[in-house]
């Protein structure tokens, strides 16, 4: 569905703050796109709106160069992008109005809209006086009214209560679910790690780690997280290099302690501790991202 080749950008003539980058999103996958502050994020959802011209590569949708206005590619911005002196309704219709849909249809987007964003009820209140969280629905269900193939969603959550996010990112999966293309920014890593099938971690304008969000967090690694029934004596957590992490789990490094998974296993049962619940071979989200920007800065 989308396509992105080999994307060169640059603020200034001399400045090159996208980098060769590429990559493809299918119908109804929701990419993670995460970077630190700086990395080109924004600038990458920009060139894929076409608000920014590439210096070299291309963006295409469906086959099709994209170009700015697609009516198959909404942005929801990190700003907030509507009028705050209109009602929620009122801006719904304006954005709508300039979609040049007909009457009746508009009337059914501007409803699904405010449906879909749980918006209703404050359909007549005034936009600037709606909580963070209202405010960042408000700017998805202006993006919704273009019914779009790519969605682009810068942030959504940013300054968001958890109620909010709670909401935001259940519409998002709804959306996925009804086909739609999706690539969500952000910092907060959970929030991706429970929504993103695919990830890209940029940084200095380049895609330093890309691919689906379970073979990234599946990589075979040397730690091994335990949920125990007692506490461990001293013995144990020297022998297995056991350390404990948040009560009652504990973390053991088998690379550390030299045994494998069977033998760490065995070595608590002989110590009379039971293991209640023990994840292996699975990586938080966070871990992967923090190593592979600390494995891009020991090798700019
Ligand atoms: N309008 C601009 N003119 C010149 N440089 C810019 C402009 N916008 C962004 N930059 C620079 O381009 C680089 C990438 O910025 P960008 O906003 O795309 O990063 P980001 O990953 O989205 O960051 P954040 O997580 O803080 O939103 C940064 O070095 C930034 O200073």
């Amino acid at each position: 569905m989308l396509s992105v080749d080999g994307l060169t950008f640059g603020y200034g003539k001399r400045q090159q703050q996208i980098d060769g980058i590429s990559l493809a999103l299918g119908a109804g996958e929701v990419l993670g796109l995460l970077g630190p502050n700086g990395a080109g994020k924004t600038t990458l959802v920009s060139l894929i709106t076409g608000q920014l011209p590439p210096r070299s590569g291309r963006v295409t949708l469906q086959g099709e160069p994209i170009r700015l206005g697609h009516r198959d590619i909404a942005l929801v911005p990190q700003e907030y992008a509507f009028y705050p002196k209109l009602s929620v309704l009122e801006n719904l219709r304006y954005f709508g109005g300039l979609l040049g849909l007909e009457k009746s249809e508009l009337q059914t987007r501007v409803t699904g809209a405010l449906a879909d964003t749980d918006l209703g009820g404050c359909a007549s209140v005034r936009s600037g006086a709606l909580s963070g969280g209202l405010k960042r629905r408000l700017n998805i269900a202006i993006a919704l009214l273009q019914k779009p193939k790519l969605l682009l969603l810068d942030e959504p959550t940013a300054n968001v209560d958890p109620h909010s996010r709670a909401f935001l990112l259940n519409a998002v999966r709804q959306l996925r679910a009804s086909g739609t293309a999706i690539i969500y920014t952000s910092h907060l890593l959970g929030e991706v790690e429970a929504i993103a099938d695919k990830v890209a971690v940029m940084d200095r304008g380049q895609i330093i780690l890309q691919g689906p969000l379970h073979c990234l967090l599946s990589e075979q690694h040397n730690r091994v997280e335990m949920k125990l029934d007692s506490t461990p004596d001293d013995a144990l957590c020297q022998q297995i290099a056991l350390t404990p992490t948040a009560n009652p789990w504990y973390q053991c490094n088998l690379d550390a302690c030299g045994l494998n998974l069977a033998e760490a296993i065995e070595a608590v049962e002989r110590a009379g501790v039971g293991i209640q619940q023990l994840h292996y071979g699975s990586r938080r989200l966070e871990e992967v991202y923090l190593k592979c920007l600390a494995g891009a800065e020991a090798n700019p």
